[in-house]
Parts: C-alpha cells; structure tokens; sequence
C-alpha cells in the first residue's frame, strides 16, 4: 500500500459539533435535466484542511450516505493525496438531450477528445440514442455510452451492435443492472466479436462499484472491463486510490468520473485523478458545467483538461445558493444520522 493511500484509515471521525460548524446547505441549479433532476442540493463542511462535500443523491439511505461523509471528512481534515499530474484530461459528459442539442452541450468541453453519451434513458427510444450517438461523433474522436443499467441483456447486445455501426465505441458503461447481467452481456459481445472478426465492446461498471458492498466482486466475476470510480460514494480520495490500486492488479483501469458534484466535490475528483497515473481514458470530472451557478468560480477547460486544484467555496455565492430553512434542516438531520454511523463502526 502507497503512503497515498493509507493515510484516511488513521483519521479519527470528528465531533458532531465540529462537523455543524461551519456546515452550509446549497442547491445548485441545473442547466439541463441529469439523472432526473434540474437543482443538486449539497451539503458542504469546513474543516482544517479545507472544504468537503456530502452529497449522497436523497434516495440513498443512510448506511449508504455514510461513505459520503467519510469522504467529506477525509477532504476537510485531511486534504488531498500527493499528486502526481497538475492536470487531468476530463471527457465531455452529453446528457440524454435531442441530438440537435449535441453541438451546445460539446461546446461546453472545450478541446475533450471523449465524449460519454447517456442513453437507454426512460421513455425515449434507441432511435434517439442512435441520433445522439451519431451527432456526437461527427465532433468528438472517442465515444463511450453510459446506459444506467437501463438495458436487459438482448437489448443491450441488439443497441451495441446498432450503436457500433457506424464507428467503435470507447466502452459501454454499465449497460445492464446487475453483476450476472454483465458478465452474460460480455460473454455474448466477445462471442459476437469472434463471429464477426471484430473487436467486442469493452464493458465499464459503475453502479455495480458505486452502489456495491464489494466493488471488486463485478471484476472478479468477469463483469467489467474498465471501472468507473466516484470519490464520494467510495469513501473518499485514498479509499479510490487503494481499489484502483487493487483493480490494476486485475488488469482493469479505473475511469474516476463526479457524482454530480459541486466545484469542491469536483476538486476532490481531480486530485484523486491527479493521484493516478494517466490511464489513457478522460475523467468524468467536467460536469461543473451542467450548474447555472456553482460555490466556486467555474473551472475553465482547456485543451480538454482541467488543472487538479482544490477550491474554497466563495462566500457570496454560497449566501445566494443557499437551499430553504426545510432543505438544510433534512440535510443536517441526515448528517447527524450518517455521523453516529460513522462514529459506532
Ligand atoms: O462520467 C461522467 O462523464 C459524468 C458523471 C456522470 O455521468 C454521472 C454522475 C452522477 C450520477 C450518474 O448518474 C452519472 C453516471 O452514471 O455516471
Ligand atoms: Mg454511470
């Protein structure tokens, strides 16, 4: 194990009271509608190495969240790894929009070379992933899909292989929902690539390392290819580095992506990114740009990459975001909730 990523084991949980002090409850609101919603409420702490984010999506439960606040712990008390890069290359993240949107959203990724496609979104169809994948392509060189888990086993082969008419794609993330789905779904793409003569597409996980007790039981199952990997919801920057650090020894790199997060949760990501070496696959960390307002300054992309620094939210835009009296109070309630977890395990 690296210096990087042993340090968090040894930090002591703080008080309620420290974690209270200094706690500011934000909604963000959303250019365009992702993963359901159009404002991302986010709770932010301050502590003595700088800002940290609880952020766990509000139908998470509590046992759940808890690896969010230990992420947000580790950030505000400890800070980050030594890095290893002073910027990362992100890819341009294209919500499930109509693909005559395409062009506007790129636009917002100045210089990305990837671009990760939503698709198999509720109640659209796969004409309309075909036509956004299509418009991405004409401006993008690689592209990868994110399907959620929205696809049965038959549908995902059937969409991979429409999808992939036209040109290759990077990898299909998350394409089923569960572990034996994916495993089956790799099975039938390799046995489709021997058939044709061609290369099967790699298979990312996601949820089923976000959302895992285990997140190595999809590799060692043989589900994923690459894996997507979330600071947050894996308990922070050094818990990240040691699973990629175990999943390199599976021959499987890691893809670290946001959760969505604010401009600190993003820096959380960068400097976790920064902590890697380069794996040849962009971030998903460029997400800030879905915000209409953010606690910090927007981070500027250029040449496709972001610089891998830390913020501190900037006081007048957290006083003009800050979430109603009822927000805050079920987000503190929540934070006391994840806190006595934390503290009793
Ligand atoms: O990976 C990216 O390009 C951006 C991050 C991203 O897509 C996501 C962030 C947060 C929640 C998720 O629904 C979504 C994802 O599934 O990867
Ligand atoms: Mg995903």
């Amino acid at each position: 194990m690296t210096e990087n990523s042993s340090a968090a084991t040894e930090l002591a949980v703080p008080t309620l009271g420290e974690l209270l002090d200094g706690a500011v409850v934000v909604s963000l609101p959303m250019r365009v509608r992702f993963r359901g919603i159009t404002s991302r409420e986010v709770l932010l702490l301050r502590g003595p190495a700088g800002y940290g984010e609880f952020a766990p999506f509000p139908e998470y439960d509590d046992a759940e969240s808890a690896a969010w606040l230990r992420s947000a712990v580790e950030a505000a008390w400890l800070g980050p790894p030594t890095a290893l890069r002073a910027t990362v290359p992100i890819n341009a993240t294209v919500p499930a929009v109509d693909a005559a949107r395409v062009p506007e959203i790129l636009a917002r990724f100045p210089g990305a070379r990837t671009a990760k496609v939503k698709v198999a979104e509720r109640g659209q169809a796969l004409a309309d992933d075909l036509a956004r994948v299509a418009a991405v392509r004409e401006h993008v060189e690689h592209v990868r899909v994110d399907a959620n888990g929205g696809w049965t086993v038959g549908e995902a082969t059937a969409a991979l292989a429409a999808l992939t008419a036209d040109g290759p794609l990077q990898y299909a993330e998350q394409p089923c929902a569960t572990v034996p789905e994916l495993v089956e779904v790799r099975r039938r793409l390799a046995q489709q690539a021997a058939a044709s003569g061609g290369l099967p597409v790699p298979v990312a996980a996601d949820e089923s390392i976000r959302r895992a007790e285990d997140p190595l039981r999809v590799v060692r199952a043989g589900g994923a290819d690459v894996a997507v990997v979330k600071v947050a919801p894996l308990g922070g920057m050094r818990a990240l580095l040691r699973l990629a650090d175990e999943l390199s020894r599976h021959g499987v790199p890691v893809v670290v992506s946001s959760a969505l997060d604010s401009a600190v949760g993003i820096g959380a990501g960068l400097a976790a990114a920064a902590a890697l070496p380069d794996s040849g696959y962009a971030s998903g960390l460029g997400t800030g740009g879905f915000f209409e307002a953010d606690v910090a300054p927007p981070r500027v992309v250029t040449g496709g990459s972001l610089a891998a620094a830390v913020v501190a939210p900037d006081p007048e835009r957290l006083a003009a975001l800050r979430a109603t009296p009822e927000r805050a109070h079920w987000w503190l309630a929540r934070l006391a909730r994840c806190h006595e977890l934390l503290r009793t395990s």
